[in-house]
């Protein structure tokens, strides 16, 4: 299996991309809207915050879990026991930014929104209709001024030496939402789990823009659409000493959007964050 770079100005993009989530569940787009430049300044003006102590004043707060997540209780991925290498912050709109990095991540993230509402309306059009009438609206309808919807800053620190035995940087995982938008990362680490279980490095070009599914979409289309499974690994050799950042967008439908019989967004939500131990 390859995961295949499309050009999202190119004439099929929207089907190419659509095959793509469907047999590896990750999309890579190059020549996209996102504003390039933006996301470098983003990585740059970050980099700084998590070097420095102010990052301490903004700790997280855990009813409405917007702001800085340290590594001390960062994530311990499902059905795994040692904690990831990285620490995070979560921006929302209504949440709480530091003001020097307030105006570019808010313009990031209406950007990076747009975009993602296209895409989910490419999902929407190359769903077999057998499927899509389990759509209870459409959906980018789905995330339309959802208050959910989670942009998160992660930083991997340069490695020690003293890590915990066995930890990496991020552990192989689902992502809960519908779809996951993410620039290529400064560093590259990012890997996806093919459907005959080898491990697959997704292509980290800077510029490209990878998506991926989530859980909440595997949900509502009734599985025809797979979750994948995926993870950070460690830098080796001389890269050790770099710190990686990344700025995943998590696409998250608004609380009562129903996304199957079993499941609203909010419930789905709750029940994944009650396993991650992190309500
Ligand atoms: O850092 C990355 O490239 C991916 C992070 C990720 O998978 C996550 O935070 O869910
Ligand atoms: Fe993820």
């Amino acid at each position: 299996m390859k995961l295949e770079t499309i050009d999202y100005q190119s004439s099929d993009s929207a089907q190419r991309f659509v095959e793509s989530l469907r047999e590896t569940g990750f999309g890579v787009l190059s020549n996209h809207p996102i504003n390039k430049e933006l996301v470098e300044s983003i990585y740059q003006e970050w980099q700084a915050f998590f070097n420095g102590e102010d990052k301490h004043d903004f700790l997280f707060k855990p009813e409405t879990q917007d702001g800085f997540f340290p590594a001390e209780i960062s994530e311990t991925a499902k059905g795994h026991s040692v904690k990831d290498i990285k620490e995070y912050y979560h921006v929302y709109p209504w949440g709480r930014i530091p003001d020097s990095l307030r105006s570019n991540i808010l313009k990031y993230y209406q950007e990076a929104n747009a975009l993602a509402a296209e895409l989910l309306s490419w999902v929407e059009a190359h769903t077999p209709a057998d499927v899509a009438v389990n759509y209870s609206i459409a959906l980018p309808k789905m995330i339309e001024d959802s208050n959910k919807t989670l942009l998160r800053i992660l930083h991997y620190p340069p490695m020690t030496g003293d890590e915990e035995l066995g930890a990496i940087r991020a552990a192989a995982h689902e992502d809960i939402n519908l779809l996951t938008v993410l620039p290529a990362a400064n560093e590259p680490g990012l890997q996806v789990k093919t459907k005959s279980g080898e491990w697959l490095d997704v292509p980290s070009d800077f510029g490209n823009i990878i998506i991926n599914i989530g859980d909440m979409l595997q949900e509502a289309s009734g599985g025809y659409f797979p979750s994948t499974t995926h993870r950070v690994v460690n830098p080796k050799g001389t890269d050790t000493s770099r710190s990686r950042i990344s700025l995943p967008l998590f696409l998250h439908p608004k609380p009562e959007v129903v996304l199957s019989e079993r499941y609203t967004a909010d419930s789905y939500l709750m029940e994944r964050l009650r396993e991650l131990g992190v309500i």
